[in-house]
């Protein structure tokens, strides 16, 4: 397997923009697809900001900025990604898409290239038998924020060949990333432990065992977490919370993975935290709000 030279990222969302970021610093090309313009022009904006952050602290300079944004081409196309050894895929946690995306992608790529998922939950066998390259798919699953969180966990299907493997973990380690090798499982490892941890604060939420600011504050200023965790929800998406409960849910088929009925709700409503600008706080207001 060559070593991977160019980078394609599909979905330049919350997650994207990251990944799109963390390879352009690693001196690699990347190429970053979204459905909308607008989204690319908003991950554009993010990714410089991110930037203007590490130049603050001289952890980068004004020119390691401008390099990085100058190895970063945007498009709308998915022809655009033709030539890259590597293709991760961070658009929106739904399977049906995400299945949609893959069978599109694979007419596009050059055989040897790999397709990668950042997959919050997903299987990622189910994911691979959608492409015409079981053996070059895998799970390369990044953590938010991604230029801050050093863990990459990588996710082997049935079919990924281990060239695949090495090749991905050789990724993960030029980005600068420490990789845990999870199983095909739902949840992986982070999220199995994590996301249930959120679901049950929405459910003392929902049980009135206490407020929004007193649950963030139990868990910031009781177990020093540097988020509380429904501002953890806010921060990675109500959404995504919510998809990654229904596949534990699903694939354990144990109670215990429930999604709490106030998640369902506050998703139906279009609350999904930051991305939207309200979920569990109101992001209009400084500081945020709590909306209950
Ligand atoms: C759902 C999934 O599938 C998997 C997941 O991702 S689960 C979610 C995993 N993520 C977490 O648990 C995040 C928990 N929260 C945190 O670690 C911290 O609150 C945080 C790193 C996000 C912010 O840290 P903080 O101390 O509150 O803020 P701050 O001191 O301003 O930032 C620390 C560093 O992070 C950077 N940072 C903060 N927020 C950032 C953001 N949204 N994007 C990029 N960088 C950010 C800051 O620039 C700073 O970096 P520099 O030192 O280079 O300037
Ligand atoms: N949020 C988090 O903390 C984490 C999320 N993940 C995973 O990463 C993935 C992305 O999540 P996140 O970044 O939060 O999601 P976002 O909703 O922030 O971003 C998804 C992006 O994908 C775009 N998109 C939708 N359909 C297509 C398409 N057909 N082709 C190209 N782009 C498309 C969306 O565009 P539009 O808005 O127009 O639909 C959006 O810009 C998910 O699988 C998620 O589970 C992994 C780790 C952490």
């Amino acid at each position: 397997m060559p070593e991977i030279a160019k980078v394609g990222v599909i979905g330049a969302g919350a997650m994207g923009n990251g990944i799109a970021h963390v390879s352009a610093a690693a001196g690699l090309p990347v190429v970053l697809v979204d459905v909308q313009q607008a989204a690319l022009d908003k991950a554009l904006a993010t990714i410089g900001r991110n930037f203007d952050r590490q130049v603050k602290r001289g952890a980068a300079t004004e020119a390691d900025k401008q390099a990085a944004l100058g190895r970063i081409a945007t498009g709308t196309d998915q022809s655009l990604l033709a030539d890259c050894d590597i293709v991760i895929e961070a658009a929106t946690e739904r399977e049906g898409l995400k299945v949609e995306i893959l069978k599109a992608l694979c007419a596009k790529l050059k055989p040897a290239a790999i397709i990668a998922s950042n997959t919050s939950s997903i299987s990622i066998t189910k994911l691979a038998a959608a492409t015409d390259r079981p053996g070059r798919f895998i799970g390369m699953h990044f953590f938010n924020p991604v230029p801050v969180m050093k863990l990459v966990e990588v996710i082997r299907g049935l079919a990924t060949e281990e060239a695949t493997t090495q090749a991905v973990l050789a990724l993960a380690k030029r980005l600068g990333k420490t990789t845990a090798m999870a199983e095909d499982m739902p949840g992986f490892i982070v999220n199995r432990v994590l996301v249930p941890m959120i679901n049950e604060a929405i459910v003392a939420l929902h049980e009135g065992v206490g407020d929004i600011a007193s649950i963030d504050a139990g868990l910031k200023l009781g177990a020093n977490h540097p988020m509380g965790p429904l501002e953890l929800a806010d921060f990675i998406g109500l959404d995504v919370c919510l998809a990654v409960m229904e596949v534990l849910h699903e694939g354990l088929g144990d109670g215990k993975y429930r999604p709490c009925p106030l998640l369902r709700q506050y998703v139906a409503a279009g609350w999904y935290g930051r991305k939207t600008g309200r979920g569990f706080y109101d992001y209009a207001q400084d500081p945020p709000k709590p909306t209950r």
